[in-house]
């Protein structure tokens, strides 16, 4: 870390605390990817970088839209080209006027050449036009190409690529990637374009006299050196505060985001949040200073060695047309050229830091596409025997285990049991027995890493893994928050059906959500999102009903319920219990739940301990165990066991006597 990275030492103001003991610093961030990669290389690695990233850039840009990608770049090499023609007409125009004879004599000898000059340009803002066009129209075209490709592998990844922290950060990393490919091409054409003048401009000075390229030359580089100098200052000095940055960044979310507002209010964090935010900010302007302090002196020594050179080349000019090297025309149009030059020199490195940093987003995306490829679920291959609809009659789980990676054991370790139709089942056990890893892999979510799954008798990976997940409904405890009115967050429990209202409505009845949703603004139809205008939020317990819901829409032959009641109020939570015992009996209900009051009635309770199935059978036969379930279920109850504990309870304190 820099010096600069210390916003207290660097402030020199005394204050509660040192702001790196409040705020640590967090891990690096993916948007500074580019940003970091460019001020680490050298100019060698940018330009020996560069062909690559254009022809990469090129290559998305034309699967999204080939006639669009033929325009830009036809257009873009077309305006360069004429640009040299344009130079080369203006020469003969001048070499005319500045010809011996009668004005009017010249003025008529130079016509046609200005004819092809007012062609050319014409021609060149015709060029301009089509490009920008062209341009419009690809970006959006660009954006959904790389966009879709990357939801259509995010969306489709096994549930174990999010538990792989490297994946989640090549996830988040990809999508800025994914944000950057438009910018990329962009610049990429635009760099082009400069490229393209450029050369045009050299081409066209050769023709008219080859000793004025290296006049071009001396005249251009100095100025092309400093820009480029000075955006390698720029990244250099973004990397480098960038702990500073994400202490800002933190800032912005702890003062103006709504999750901590009620704190920051109870505990009075306003004005020392804001002390934070003061320290840091004085750093960035007094950082900000320094750079605009040292790209000034960049740019200013360029352009003076630049004007030197130009004085020195308009000197060599005076030279030559003295000696008759040259005639006064090719001087003049020497003139015109250098400053076209640098204008699109100024463009080419500009364009060459962006392409370079885009570059770096946009290798991060094509990266994460090949990474991702791995966690595909494999090709399916369904057994051709399986009759269609065919109803989930069995679940058989076979010594099945599941490892987290990064984890020393195992979630789920050997266990065995099988459901049948009909059977209401549950799973009971200590926080992290288990039990919503085993309820993951029934539910075809992750796949076990050992042991396997049998439906009916046939193994997960002989059933279309999309028509046997329809027949399983899932209400996890993670439940999601989805940003849609009350009736769709519903009805999004069975898509494939475009479920109707009078679905919704019973499925919402039975979870005892229909009273509560027709109490809000617009009963159905209310926003559930308070970040849209009129969008209403919900108590814990009221989503967990609207999540109950979700699970009974399905006509699921496995219903599996993971603590569907820990929010719930007592009378909410006996009406959905009492709603699960009224499944229809050729169904499979999967229970997990610390209220062991609720899986009295279940046909079979296992319970879980650190992974392993301990124990098994119905309530009755558990509790004459005396094991753990007996235990646990006793402790619960004893703590509603208030009878006696009232009457013996002391009396109410009297108020001291004054
Ligand atoms: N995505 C994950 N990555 C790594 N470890 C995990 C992950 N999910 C769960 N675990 C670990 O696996 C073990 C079992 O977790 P699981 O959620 O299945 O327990 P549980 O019995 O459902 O617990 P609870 O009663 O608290 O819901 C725990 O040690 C937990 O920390």
């Amino acid at each position: 870390m820099t010096r600069a990275d210390h916003p207290d030492r660097d402030s020199g103001r005394p204050g509660p605390a040192r702001p790196d003991s409040v705020l640590p610093e967090l891990r690096e961030m993916w948007w500074e990817t580019g940003v970091r990669a460019r001020a680490q290389a050298g100019l060698f690695a940018v330009f020996s970088e560069l062909p690559r990233l254009v022809r990469s850039a090129l290559a998305v840009s034309w699967r999204a839209d080939r006639l669009r990608t033929s325009i830009v770049a036809a257009t873009t090499v077309g305006a360069g080209v004429l640009s040299a023609f344009g130079l080369i007409a203006t020469q003969r125009v001048l070499v005319e006027l500045f010809a011996g004879g009668p004005t009017a004599d010249k003025v008529v000898a130079a016509l046609p050449a200005l004819a092809a000059l007012a062609a050319v340009t014409a021609l060149r803002a015709g060029m301009a036009a089509a490009t920008g066009y062209a341009q419009n129209g690809l970006a959006p075209k660009v954006d959904r190409e790389v966009e879709r490709g990357l939801f259509e592998v995010t969306t489709a990844v096994r549930l174990e690529a999010f538990d792989a922290d490297a994946f989640a950060d090549d996830m988040e990393r990809a999508s800025r990637g994914a944000d950057s490919t438009t910018d990329l091409v962009q610049s990429s054409m635009n760099l082009l374009a400069g490229v393209t003048g450029v050369l045009a401009v050299t081409v066209a000075v050769a023709v008219i006299h080859p000793l004025l390229l290296l006049a071009l030359l001396v005249a251009t580089v100095p100025n092309g050196w400093a820009a480029l100098r000075a955006g390698h200052l720029r990244y250099q000095t973004y990397a480098a505060g960038s702990v500073r940055r994400r202490r800002l960044w933190l800032l912005h979310r702890l003062m103006a985001e709504r999750d901590s507002a009620p704190e920051l209010r109870s505990y009075g964090l306003r004005g020392f949040l804001l002390d934070q935010y003061d320290r840091v900010m004085g750093v960035e302007t007094g950082i900000q200073l320094a750079l605009a302090r040292r790209v000034t002196t960049t740019t200013t020594v360029g352009a003076m060695i630049g004007g030197i050179a130009t004085a020195a080349v308009y000197v060599l000019l005076g030279l030559l047309l003295v000696d008759g090297q040259i005639p006064l025309a090719a001087a003049a149009t020497c003139v015109i050229a250098v400053q076209a030059a640098q204008r699109n020199l100024a463009v080419v490195t500009f364009q060459i830091d962006r392409v370079y940093t885009e570059g770096q987003h946009f290798r991060d995306y094509t990266a994460f596409m090949t990474r991702a490829a791995e966690y595909l679920p494999p090709a399916a291959t369904p057994d051709p025997h399986t009759p269609p609809g065919e109803r989930l009659r069995e679940v058989a789980i076979e010594a099945v285990s599941l490892r987290y990676p990064d984890r020393d054991g195992a979630a789920v370790d050997q266990v065995t049991l099988t459901i049948e139709a009909g059977q209401t089942v549950a799973f009971v056990g200590e926080n992290g027995s288990g039990k919503s890893t085993l309820a993951t892999m029934i539910a075809t979510l992750r796949t076990p890493t050992g042991g396997g799954i049998r439906y009916n008798g046939r193994p997960v990976t002989d059933w279309d893994g999309d028509a046997l997940r329809a027949r399983i409904a899932v209400v996890t405890q993670e439940y999601h928050k989805w940003p849609f009115t009350a009736a769709t967050n519903i009805a999004i429990g069975d898509v494939p059906t475009a479920a109707e209202q009078d679905r919704i409505e019973a499925a919402a009845a039975r979870a005892v959500a229909h009273d509560m949703i027709t109490e809000l603004p617009h009963g159905y139809e209310t926003l559930l999102d308070r970040t849209f205008a009129g969008g209403q939020d919900l108590s814990g317990g009221q989503w967990q009903r609207i999540t109950a819901a979700r699970g009974f829409l399905r006509d699921a032959d496995v219903l599996i319920m993971d603590e569907p009641s820990s929010a719930l109020d007592p009378r909410a939570e006996d009406a959905l219990f009492q709603a699960i015992r009224d499944r229809q009996r050729h169904a499979i209900t999967i229970l997990i739940t610390h209220r062991l009051a609720n899986v009295r009635h279940a046909d079979r309770i296992y319970v879980l301990h650190q992974g392993r199935l301990v124990e098994a059978g119905t309530h009755d036969e558990l509790v004459a165990t005396g094991g753990r379930y007996a235990e646990l279920f006793a402790l619960q109850a004893a703590g509603y066991d208030v009878g006696p504990a009232t009457s013996t309870a002391p009396p109410p304190r009297q108020p001291a006597s004054a």
